[in-house]
């Protein structure tokens, strides 16, 4: 995605004094595993994985997400949603302790922490797959004031649903005044729209296969988190 929209912010917008980042493919790029994964289970099946298939699962719990594959590709007589994830399972309980960092990422945190400006982390993925991936990455996921993962009990319903940005927002030690105080990150168009639900501003990065049509609820989109400039919401600028 080599373009970039401007963002909505202008001067009545209202302060970002809070953020809150989605994780796997915003902080980790961690869906081109579960692409690849979900790929070859299909091609094990002799079908194929295409884009708008990805984008209706990204960002969903484990089991939402897993009703939808197998019914939007016809599998689901021969395989169930849990023994999708099983298979799954398999295959990328090896790979998540070597998930990466994404571009823009370190920088970005390291900001936010020294201007004091409180962020968490709302990702569907289940509490176990969050500890395997951020292995590598303690330090940065420390400045962290909290995380909240897919199945933690407050959570009712997942992405597109606003349940976790709104948990999330609630459990900082100094509460956002308002939703529309709180910055979002997100990847997929399911996060999108559940933090807009929740009332919050978003600054969406896609991937570029995403069908741009279902980035249109951002607002603001970049091709990576090394474009996002700050003053663009108020905030302040990095010193170099
Ligand atoms: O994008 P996240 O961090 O909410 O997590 C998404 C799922 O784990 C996989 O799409
Ligand atoms: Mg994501």
């Amino acid at each position: 995605m080599g373009s970039i929209s401007e963002p909505k912010y202008d001067s009545n917008h209202h302060s970002i004094t809070h953020v809150l980042f989605d994780m796997d493919g915003l902080l980790l790029d961690t869906e081109r595993l579960y692409t690849d994964v979900q790929e070859s289970i299909l091609a094990s099946y002799g079908k194929s994985f295409d884009w708008s298939l990805k984008a209706k699962m990204m960002g969903k719990k484990a089991l939402e997400a897993a009703k939808i594959f197998v019914n939007e590709t016809g599998l689901d007589d021969v395989l169930t949603p849990e023994e999708f994830i099983e298979k799954r399972e398999m295959m990328l309980h090896s790979l998540f302790p070597e998930s990466e960092i994404l571009p823009g990422v370190e920088r970005l945190i390291r900001h936010f922490h020294t201007h004091q400006i409180p962020m968490a982390v709302a990702t569907s993925s289940h509490k176990y797959h969050y500890e395997l991936k951020t292995m590598k990455h303690k330090e940065i996921f420390s400045f962290m004031h909290h995380v909240v993962v897919g199945d933690d009990t407050e959570v009712k319903h997942g992405k597109p649903a606003p349940d976790i940005f709104l948990v999330a927002a609630s459990r900082f030690k100094v509460a956002p005044v308002s939703s529309k105080n709180i910055l979002v990150f997100e990847d997929a168009p399911n996060g999108v729209a559940a933090a807009r639900t929740a009332g919050m501003s978003v600054v969406m990065v896609p991937d570029p296969n995403l069908d741009r049509s279902l980035c249109m609820g951002a607002d603001q989109i970049l091709g990576s988190l090394l474009d996002f400039k700050p003053s663009d919401w108020g905030l302040p600028e990095f010193s170099h």
